[in-house]
């Protein structure tokens, strides 16, 4: 089932699977701001301090990094689509399933932004609701008659109770005990394990290239501004990812999917 609200003062889409699974949506940035499984827990975390009036990107859930990953490149850092109000697409209620899709062209981007990234393009993110599983479908279209460079991510903040009784098991480089500040680049593993102090969830992903794996530790957090101090221990980035720009050619499209599963404890 689907409706509408409003999350600060954003306009956003409530998704509600007939088992009670809730996922909720703003229209900026196609921001997935909450997604709670049938059993009524939140498992994303939202900061306190994020703006949500559309005057910056917000800082939590699950904001859509396209066509430029953080600082690497001279383009909008983490990109455009996060920046931009998107539409809303098609929707379905299947079985036990609930879905909306989000679709944003270049004629979506705000002018100052598009000078930055002039290229036709169409994007669309189909969340689905699935019991305890929550999927992101991340399609990229070429819809120009040249070839351009992208990079995306989807960057997960995941509510982990305590940073410090949080394990990270899949990538290649071994498991991974957090206890202090992170900003790490793995090659893409297609699933992973997180062990938080009260859950465990499988973060699986295809078609991107890289984890991303950042916690900014307290002192980062300090200088964050729309993050209180004390909420660096409640979260964990974990992002699949193509950090690196590369090309689209002309008429050509791109796909990626993410989905996260809470496991029986
Ligand atoms: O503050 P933001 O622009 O949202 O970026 C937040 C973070 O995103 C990614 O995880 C990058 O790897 C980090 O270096 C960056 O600090």
């Amino acid at each position: 089932m689907i409706s509408t609200e409003t999350a600060g003062s954003l306009p956003a889409i409530r998704l509600t699977a007939p088992d009670g699974a809730s996922a909720l949506v703003a229209l900026y940035g196609a921001h997935l701001l909450s997604w709670k499984t049938p059993d009524g827990r939140e498992r994303l975390f939202m900061s306190e301090r994020s703006p949500l009036d559309g005057s910056a990107a917000i800082r939590g859930g699950v904001p859509v990094i396209f066509p430029q990953f953080s600082t690497r490149g001279d383009g909008q850092r983490h990109g455009v689509a996060r920046l931009s109000t998107w539409r809303l697409g098609s929707t379905g209620d299947e079985g036990n399933q609930a879905s909306a899709e989000f679709l944003l062209t270049q004629d979506d981007v705000p002018a100052k932004l598009a000078q930055g990234w002039p290229h036709r393009f169409a994007l669309s993110l189909r969340f689905t609701l699935d019991g305890d599983t929550l999927r992101m479908d991340f399609r990229v279209d070429n819809t120009s008659d040249t070839s351009w460079d992208f990079a995306c991510a989807l960057h997960t903040y995941y509510a982990v109770g305590a940073f410090s009784k949080t394990t990270l098991h899949g990538l290649a480089a071994g498991a991974i005990h957090f206890a202090d500040a992170l900003d790490d680049i793995h090659p893409a593993t297609p699933s992973l394990e997180l062990q938080t102090a009260n859950a465990r969830l499988r973060l699986e992903q295809q078609g991107f290239t890289e984890w991303v794996v950042w916690n900014p530790g307290e002192k980062g957090a300090a200088a964050i501004a729309d993050l209180a101090d004390h909420e660096h221990s409640a979260f964990l980035c974990i992002e699949p990812a193509r950090v690196d720009k590369q090309p689209l050619a002309a008429g050509a499209e791109w796909r990626g999917t993410h989905s996260v599963t809470v496991l029986p404890e």
